[in-house]
């Protein structure tokens, strides 16, 4: 019998590990605006203006650049031996870790998961000062919350089913007309997406997103980091998603990892929500407006580590790369079912 999944929220926390801990501050905080919940010498704890939690983001000093965990936080603390007993089911590394262990966050369930990811499921959080109206701290490119993860992992379709069983739903994918899947986005929160499956060599980070409320703030960012004379961590953007409908920005912290500031979607919530499936070859799926991805969008990630802290191997994807197959918004352009066509930068 296929044990009880965890009650998943949505998707809480992430730990990255940072080489130089005061340039990563002078990024995710100076330039994003995140809050300050707790420093040290070796980790920062940070927040986004709505967030009362502890924190969404920890930023930990270590050699190497990559991902520490990934964190979902579930319905109850019963939700946390449901976690231990299902992935001890699926045959995965499980690990319990006392409350405190991780500085704010209560007793958790730390597993690595069958996509390879180093993921935490946690119910307890220590709470505090929720910045939603402390407009007089707010910079001028607020951010309001974690908004999902996105992952490089080589097989989408074997991803999707193993998100599924833990009661995840899909809004959006991008497939061809063989049935390849390229792409999935999938929730519990009542958005577009917790998490997004981006096929690719992985186990590895694609992106952390947060969300702000409106364009502006994004613009903002822009504007900041130009006046820092920065704007090679401005990668991708800003522009308009075609999946999900998000206008978007993706930047580069000092060790490469990838963030996305994103306005709000779409609401998801009711059991019948229709699921859009995109053409790879429709050059607005990634980009409304049908401009190119750059191609580090598709090749760049930041590794993973498992529950020793070892960088995880990385799997080549055997499936067929998107940014191989289309000619859409990645290069050469025409849009699905037009017979327009624009010259685009090819991959
Ligand atoms: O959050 C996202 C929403 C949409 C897209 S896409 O580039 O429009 O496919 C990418 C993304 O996964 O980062
Ligand atoms: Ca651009
Ligand atoms: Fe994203």
């Amino acid at each position: 019998m296929t044990a009880t999944p965890p009650d998943v929220l949505r998707c809480a926390y992430a730990e990255l590990v940072v080489t130089d801990l005061a340039a990563s501050r002078a990024f995710y905080v100076d330039v994003l605006g995140l809050v300050v919940t707790h420093e040290d010498s070796s980790a920062l704890y940070l927040r986004a203006f709505e967030e009362y939690l502890h924190h969404s983001l920890i930023l930990r000093k270590g050699p190497t650049a990559a991902l520490a965990v990934l964190a979902y936080r579930v319905r109850s603390a019963a939700d946390l031996d449901l976690a231990d007993a299902y992935y001890r089911s699926l045959g995965c590394r499980v690990e319990r870790r006392a409350a405190g262990a991780t500085r704010g966050i209560g007793e958790a369930v730390r597993v690595i998961d069958p996509l390879g990811f180093p993921v935490e499921f946690f119910h307890e959080a220590e709470h505090v000062e929720r910045f939603t109206q402390r407009y007089d701290v707010h910079g001028a490119g607020a951010l309001s919350r974690l908004d999902h993860f996105n992952l490089d992992t080589p097989d989408v379709p074997a991803a999707r089913r193993y998100y599924e069983g833990l009661g995840f739903r899909v809004s959006e994918d991008i497939q061809d007309d063989e049935g390849t899947v390229y792409a999935a986005w999938m929730f519990r929160k009542p958005t577009v997406h917790d998490v997004a499956l981006t096929g690719g060599d992985g186990p590895r980070l694609h992106h952390i997103a947060f969300a702000s409320h409106e364009r502006h703030q994004i613009l903002h960012i822009c504007d900041h980091l130009g006046a820092l004379r920065k704007p090679g961590m401005i990668e991708r953007g800003p522009g308009r998603h075609g999946v999900s409908n998000a206008f978007y920005l993706y930047v580069r912290d000092p060790d490469g990892h990838r963030i996305e500031i994103y306005t709000h979607d779409y609401y998801t919530g009711d059991p019948d929500n229709p699921v859009i499936t995109w053409d790879v070859h429709d050059n607005q799926r990634r980009d409304w407006w049908g401009n190119p991805v750059v191609p580090s969008w598709y090749t760049d990630a930041s590794v993973v580590l498992d529950l020793a802290g070892a960088v995880a191997p990385v799997v080549a994807r055997a499936e067929p790369r998107e940014a191989d197959v289309t000619i859409g918004a990645d290069g050469f352009s025409f849009s699905a079912g037009s017979a327009e066509f624009k010259l685009g930068e090819q991959v």
